[in-house]
């Protein structure tokens, strides 16, 4: 269980100080998903490189499992907007980057299973340069996934890709993602792919960010969810509740 409690985060610019984050109380089951939405600024990025273990000036507690959390220690898998991948490896080189850091080994099997779940066969040996944006979201997840991390955390991790490639690869994440249920953090700025990946929805409203309300979304991990009457309700519902907080 990954508990957070009164985090307040604050940066310093040009000598003036302020408040990005204020009193975030927030738990993550193990094996859960929780997609964050939230205005421009209001500290959604803030929030994962708490996590990550990148910003370590902060008042409150980030616990895993009734201790400290502890990046360094952790399996902690990031995937940032832009994929994170190292343009002069190759995609079996990215996609064993992660576990080569950590030194941690996998089998070449684990390696090849992992491959083969994201849809890169064939691809191993391409660089990230030669791939299309969706290949190289892949190649990302891929990298994820093999670290088996304690926790995921990503942050708009489909924005950059073409609305039918967006739910391609969200439906492939949600597809892999069941066979490891890793504790994942999703930032997002879209409804839908909330509604989609989200089994908790957390609305943040800004700027301090806080949490202004947290859903329990029933629909979460129906892969075939999104042709459903439900689904267009509960984006309605979703898009009612972020049009009233942040109108306020
Ligand atoms: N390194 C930094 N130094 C100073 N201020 C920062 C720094 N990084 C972020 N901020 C500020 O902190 C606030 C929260 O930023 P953050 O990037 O976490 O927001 P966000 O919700 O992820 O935004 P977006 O949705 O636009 O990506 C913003 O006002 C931003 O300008």
């Amino acid at each position: 269980m990954l508990r957070i409690k009164e985090l307040t985060v604050g940066y310093t610019s040009q000598e003036e100080n302020y408040t990005a984050l204020a009193g975030i109380n927030l738990e993550l089951a193990p094996g859960e998903t929780c997609a964050i939405i939230g205005p421009s600024g209001c500290g959604k990025s803030t929030l994962l490189k708490v996590l990550a273990g990148i910003i370590t000036d902060f008042t409150g507690q980030v616990e895993m499992n009734g201790q400290p959390l502890r990046p360094a220690e952790q399996q902690i898998g990031f995937i940032p907007q832009n994929y994170g991948l190292l343009p002069w490896k190759n995609v079996y080189e990215n996609i064993c980057l992660g576990t080569k850091i950590k030194k941690q080994a996998r089998s070449g099997q684990a390696i090849q299973e992992v491959i083969g779940q994201l849809g890169l066969g064939g691809l191993e040996k391409r660089y990230p340069g030669e791939l299309s944006g969706g290949q190289q979201q892949r190649v990302s997840l891929a990298r994820s996934f093999l670290l088996q991390p304690d926790l995921l955390l990503m942050d708009e991790p489909f924005s950059a890709l073409d609305a039918m490639t967006r739910e391609e690869i969200q439906h492939v994440f949600l597809h892999v993602w069941k066979t490891h249920a890793v504790s994942t953090f999703l930032v997002t700025h879209h409804v839908e792919e909330a509604v989609y990946l989200g089994k908790k929805i957390v609305i943040l409203s800004g700027c301090p960010g806080q949490v202004s309300q947290v859903l329990d979304n029933p629909l979460f991990g129906q892969e075939a969810v999104r042709e459903q009457a439900e689904f267009f309700r509960m984006c309605l519902t979703l898009r009612k509740l972020i049009k009233e907080d942040w109108s306020l």
